[in-house]
Parts: C-alpha cells; sequence; structure tokens
C-alpha cells in the first residue's frame, strides 16, 4: 500500500498560525500554532473541556476558523472544497456509526466514499476489494471480514474504523480518543496496530487525541498540552511530556513516568501527611 495519494505531497501535513475559534462570544481556542510534518505523530493532550475535539475538527477540515489561518495538506480552508479535502484524509471518530446492516468489509469498503452506507450503484474494483482486505490483515481482523457490524466488539469495532479510515491511503490520520470504552487487552492491540501502521508507513502522519497518557503509542513523536483553549507546551514528547508541564495541564500534581517500552504513566503526587 502506498500511502500518498493527495495535493500538495511536499511540506507540512498541517499548519495552524494563531487560530482562534469563537462560539457564542466564548473563546473555545485561542491563538493556536501547529506545525505537522509527514514521519510526526503528535498527542493532542488536555483535560475535559481544553478544546482537543474542536481543534481536531479544525484539522480535520470539519469547522473553519473563527480568526487565523489552517492549512491541511498544503491547501487553506476557507479557499477549497473541505469535502473534497476531506476525502484525502483519515479520521477515526469511535462513536462513528455504520448505516445498515454491513459486514466488517463493507465497513471497511465505506471508507473510499466516506459515508456512513455503501452508497448506493457504487462497485469498489478489484484493487480495492483487495486494498481492504489488506488493511483489515494489517490491523489483524481477517477472521472477522465477514462478520456483522453490531456483533463486534468494542475493540474490533476500533481497529476496523482505522481500516476504514486508512481506505484513501491519506497522508494524515486523525485519531480522536481511539481507546476510548476499550478493554485492557483491546487497548493493547489498538496501541500496537497503531505502531505498527506507523512503521510500515513512514511518510504517514498522525494526530491523537486523549487525555489518559496511558492511551499513547511508544511511536508519538510530538505532543500538544491544552489547557483552556490555549496551547501550554508543544514540541518533542521528550520537551513537553515532562511531570510540571502535564500538572499544569491538568490542575493536579502529577508525576510522568516512560517506562522501558516507550509508554506512558501518570501518578498523582500524593499528599504528605505528618503525624501530630
Ligand atoms: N459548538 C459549540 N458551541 C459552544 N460551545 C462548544 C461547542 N463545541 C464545543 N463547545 C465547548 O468548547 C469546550 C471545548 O470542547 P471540546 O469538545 O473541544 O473539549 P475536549 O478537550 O475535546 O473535551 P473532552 O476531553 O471532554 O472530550 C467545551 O467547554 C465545550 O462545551
Amino acid at each position: 500500500m502506498t500511502i500518498v495519494s493527495s495535493p500538495a505531497d511536499t511540506g507540512p501535513v498541517l499548519r495552524a498560525e494563531a487560530v482562534e475559534i469563537v462560539r457564542d462570544g466564548r473563546h473555545l481556542l485561542r491563538d493556536i500554532s501547529l506545525t505537522v510534518r509527514p514521519g510526526e505523530h503528535w498527542a493532542l493532550l488536555g483535560a475535559n473541556g481544553a478544546g482537543k475535539s474542536t481543534l481536531l475538527g479544525l484539522l480535520g477540515a470539519v469547522t473553519h476558523p473563527s480568526r487565523g489561518v489552517v492549512e491541511v495538506l498544503g491547501r487553506t480552508l476557507g479557499r477549497v472544497d473541505v469535502r473534497e479535502l476531506r476525502s484525502y484524509l483519515g479520521h477515526v471518530n469511535p462513536r462513528h456509526t455504520p448505516d445498515g446492516p454491513l459486514r466488517v468489509r463493507d465497513v471497511v469498503l465505506t471508507g473510499l466514499t466516506n459515508t456512513a452506507a455503501l452508497v448506493p450503484r457504487w462497485t469498489p474494483t478489484e484493487q480495492e476489494e483487495e486494498q481492504a482486505d489488506r488493511l483489515i490483515a494489517m490491523l489483524g481482523m481477517s477472521a472477522r471480514a465477514e462478520a456483522g457490524w453490531p456483533t463486534l466488539s468494542q475493540g474490533e469495532r476500533g481497529r476496523a474504523l482505522i481500516a476504514r479510515a486508512l481506505m484513501p491511503s491519506p497522508r494524515l490520520l486523525l485519531l480522536d480518543e481511539p481507546a476510548t470504552g476499550l478493554d485492557l487487552a483491546a487497548r493493547e492491540q489498538l496501541l500496537a496496530g497503531i505502531d505498527g501502521l506507523r512503521a510500515r508507513h513512514t511518510s504517514l502522519a498522525t494526530v491523537l487525541v486523549t487525555h489518559h497518557l496511558e492511551e499513547l503509542p511508544a511511536t508519538t513523536t510530538h505532543a500538544m498540552l491544552l489547557r483552556e483553549g490555549r496551547c501550554l507546551a508543544l514540541g518533542p514528547v521528550a520537551d513537553v511530556l515532562t511531570s510540571d508541564l502535564v500538572s499544569t495541564c491538568f490542575d493536579h500534581p502529577v508525576r510522568l513516568i516512560r517506562s522501558d517500552d516507550g509508554r506512558w504513566a501518570a501518578r498523582a503526587e500524593r499528599a504528605v501527611f505528618s503525624a501530630v
């Protein structure tokens, strides 16, 4: 599989400059600037309501900024057909609900038309069918390819939705809390799947939203910390994922631990009570 088909194949995959989003007179995002290059894997972290999903909506060409500039795959929002632009992106929304009694392979194929159901009178080519089967295999789902969507576990759905998002061979994959609702084994399988995907497709860029550091794949290269709609810090993970910055971000003292396998864990700092 080649992950190359999109406008403006060179340069940053995403660029936001001095972006603001205002709704009902309230700033949901303020002064956000960010550049994502091919091969970078960003984590977007912040407490509930910090603005992560709002920012991902901008980066996925779903919404427009109130002020500032957003370029997605080299195209400036506001000057481009966003529906066409979106067809070049992979966007994994764990709340995606397929329309109708679809099998896993059908749901993956709907990634090509970016629809909830199979488009009437649309028939995938042989190559597209093969692509779907390759992606299903890559995400470890071959044994469930013929299964009906309602019979899947949450973890299986998560992996099938990543395969769906990869159908248009995107250069950019956006993942909105992909581990939500997964049990321990399913989460670990999902993270291994994301690590494997990044290793195989070295120019793919990803942005993953979460509020749990334990849900970050080891291959995460960069992070942005959002707090109350503002960027608290951004850059390589070694600079940004520190106990001090994460404590400020979540308004709670935490100790950050990075284990030998490259994964992170956060522990709340306990208050020390002295005996009287
Ligand atoms: N269309 C809208 N109009 C008004 N307020 C909105 C709108 N969309 C989101 N908000 C508010 O903007 C803030 C940021 O929401 P957002 O969903 O981006 O946060 P988040 O960081 O993804 O949170 P969570 O971790 O809880 O999912 C929240 O206070 C939310 O209520």
